[in-house]
């Protein structure tokens, strides 16, 4: 619609009559109208007074192209002004020279007009030949311009043509574009709920895949169930079998539980046969047995000088300090001779070794005591309780493995343990419990269990029952910890008290109707040698007094003394039950080379060899019959 061009307003219909209908031959065809022609010529003929030619002529040119152009009604008026003119003065008729002169002018005049009219005539010919050409271009003008006009019509006609046809089009489109519009407004809505659809299939597709999956589990599982389906049938073919097999073993377990019982009885026997054996051998030995270790210097240690110690065979030294007197050599070696020897190079198995003997007589039902004895740092606590990790594991920890292994073969044999462990400490005649973190403590004394015996017990002495050996390390490591802790407190303490662990060992056998209870007491006593201090003192008169009741006691025991004075100090008296006529003892005593502990090893060594020539009455089992 827009792109059909507008049509000029010079060809609207009202401006068409004019151009198109008035000829033009009428106006242009000759550049001017017969009108016109006839006015010019009355100018030309009509005589021109007192004005200039150029005046004439300047005016006459203008009006010529004027009236080329102009209606012919506008020259008309100029010809009635050139008739207006103020008449000439009256000449009287008989002056004939006057009328002579007159009509000379006049004919001079007359003559000056023609020569002008002549001239103008030439001038209004070149103008009339140049209109002509003017006009005769204007004409082949019009003719272009007619021809332009027609071909302009012929194309507006064409343009009108093609913009009805544009317009018809224009309608098709229209309609075309409405039929567009709803179709497209039908096809949002389709969209629309195609959308939906496809939402819809998005959510069964994931119910679809889910149930693939369900699907696909399930035939898993079908598969998985007829494999297993199989599989019992073949277990059921076997089970049945395995059936009679089981008939078949019930019937001989039936028979072998018959002879294992035959055989239990044969064992029991054996082992008590064993274990009476054992005992008798130990008694050979003597109930009391002395072990000397010497401790290896440490490496901090080995630019210290050393006294002559010479191991003469498995159980006797000999030692000696090479003193000079006066320049003369004054030397005595001293020789003792225990039940075992410990070098340097024994390790802690070794030492354990033979010192499992008195452990498996606790748990035969014998009681037992094992101390170790020394001077400060000769390594009493490493052979009693040991260093870090299993190698370096003493005398305490390795009990208990113990214990807790043939546990397992007493089991076997019809006998229940029960194990139960304290842990205490003697310093300066008091005892502290080591299972009690407590600063205040209550007091501890030393009781009997009944008037019978010679048991004795600790009143609020923390006592844990023990269920393996890690409980028990466990005990122990809290247990140290307690003594670090009261020796950080009261300076050096621990190297100045006893220090005992108790273990309590019941054993029933129902089925034999036997019950025994042994007491094993495994202790690390204070360093033997004498404090320089006035606090060292009063803590070795408490060291001294125990270990010299101690030897009191072994001695009474050696020669067979009606009284023996174990409530003399807190440690005999405790170790009563471990120490008298029923009971065995081992001794270790704890030695090291260094020159400047000779005198000190020597007492040490003097001591020991007191223990080791007391022997004690033959050990008795604490075994009684339960009461039914
Ligand atoms: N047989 C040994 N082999 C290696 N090192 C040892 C041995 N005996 C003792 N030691 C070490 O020597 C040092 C002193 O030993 P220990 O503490 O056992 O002596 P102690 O007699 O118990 O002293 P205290 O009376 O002060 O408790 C420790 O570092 C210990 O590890």
């Amino acid at each position: 619609m827009s792109r059909i061009p507008k049509l000029p307003t010079t060809l609207s219909k009202e401006n068409r009559p004019g151009l198109l209908n008035r000829p033009l031959g009428r106006t242009l065809a000759n550049g001017l109208s017969d009108a016109d022609k006839k006015n010019l010529l009355i100018n030309h003929t009509r005589p021109m007074r007192g004005g200039s030619t150029t005046a004439t002529t300047g005016v006459a040119a203008p009006r010529l192209k004027r009236a080329a152009t102009a209606p012919s009604s506008s020259i008309a008026p100029k010809v009635t002004k050139v008739e207006k003119k103020a008449p000439a003065p009256k000449i009287p008729p008989y002056d004939y020279k006057a009328r002579f002169n007159d009509l000379l002018e006049k004919h001079k005049a007359m003559k000056s007009d023609f020569t002008d009219l002549k001239e103008k005539h030439v001038e209004v010919s070149d103008d009339y030949e140049k209109i002509k050409e003017t006009v005769q271009s204007c004409t082949s003008e019009r003719d272009i311009l007619k021809d332009k006009l027609l071909n302009s019509l012929n194309d507006l006609r064409t343009k009108v043509t093609e913009y009805e046809k544009i317009k018809v089009d224009f309608e098709i489109q229209k309609l075309e574009n409405e039929d567009l519009q709803r179709k497209t407004k039908l096809l949002d809505d389709v969209t629309t709920s195609l959308r939906q659809k496809s939402t819809e299939l998005d959510i069964i597709q994931a119910e679809f895949d889910a149930l693939t999956r369900r699907h696909n589990s399930l035939k898993e599982e079908t598969e998985a169930l007829r494999v297993l389906t199989e599989q019992l049938k073949k277990i059921s073919i076997e089970y049945d079998k395995l059936k009679l097999d089981y008939k078949e073993a019930q019937e001989s377990i039936t028979k072998y539980k018959s002879d294992s019982e035959a055989l239990q009885n044969i064992l029991a026997s054996m082992y008590k046969e064993q274990r009476d054996l054992r005992n008798t051998i130990q008694d050979l030995k003597g109930n009391i047995r002395v072990y000397c270790r010497i401790r290896p210097p440490l490496e901090s240690e080995l630019t210290k000088p050393l006294f002559n110690l010479n191991v003469l065979d498995a159980c006797s030294i000999e030692v000696e300090k090479i003193e000079l007197l006066n320049s003369a050599r004054k030397c005595k070696p001293q020789s003792f001779t225990f039940d075992g020897i410990f070098t340097p190079h024994a390790s802690q198995e070794d030492v354990f070794t033979e010192v499992s003997a008195m452990v498996q007589s606790a748990l035969d039902g014998y009681n037992v005591c094992i101390f170790a004895y020394g001077q400060t740092g000769s390594g009493k606590t490493y052979t009693m309780e040991g260093g870090c990790g299993t190698e370096q594991y003493g005398i305490i920890p390795r009990a208990f493995n113990m214990i807790f292994t043939c546990m397992e073969d007493l089991k076997r044999m019809g006998w229940e343990l029960t194990i139960k462990a304290s842990f205490l400490e003697i310093y300066n005649e008091v005892i502290y419990d080591l299972l009690n973190s407590s600063k205040d403590q209550e007091s501890h004394e030393i009781k009997m269990v009944n008037s019978k015996g010679i048991d004795v017990y600790v009143s609020n002495l923390k006592e844990e029952e023990v269920k393996s050996s890690h409980d028990f390390i466990r005990l122990m490591i809290f247990a140290q910890r307690n003594r670090q802790t009261a020796a950080t407190l009261n300076n050096e303490r621990s190297s100045r008290s006893h220090s005992v662990a108790q273990i309590k060992i019941s054993a029933i056998n129902e089925k034999r109707k036997e019950r025994y209870t042994s007491n094993l007491n495994l202790v690390d006593l204070a360093g033997s040698e004498s404090g320089k201090t006035t606090q060292r003192m009063d803590e070795t008169k408490h060291i001294n007094r125990s270990l010299s009741e101690l030897s009191k006691v072994i001695l009474s025991l050696q020669t067979n003394q009606s009284h023996i004075p174990y409530r003399n100090s807190k440690l005999t008296h405790l170790l009563m039950p471990s120490l008298g006529g029923n009971s065995k003892t081992l001794m270790l005593v704890n030695i090291n080379q260094f020159d400047e502990c000779f005198s000190e090893t020597l007492n040490s060594l003097r001591f020991a060899t007191k223990v080791n020539n007391c022997r004690v009455v033959k050990a008795k089992k604490n075994l009684s019959m339960v009461e039914t």
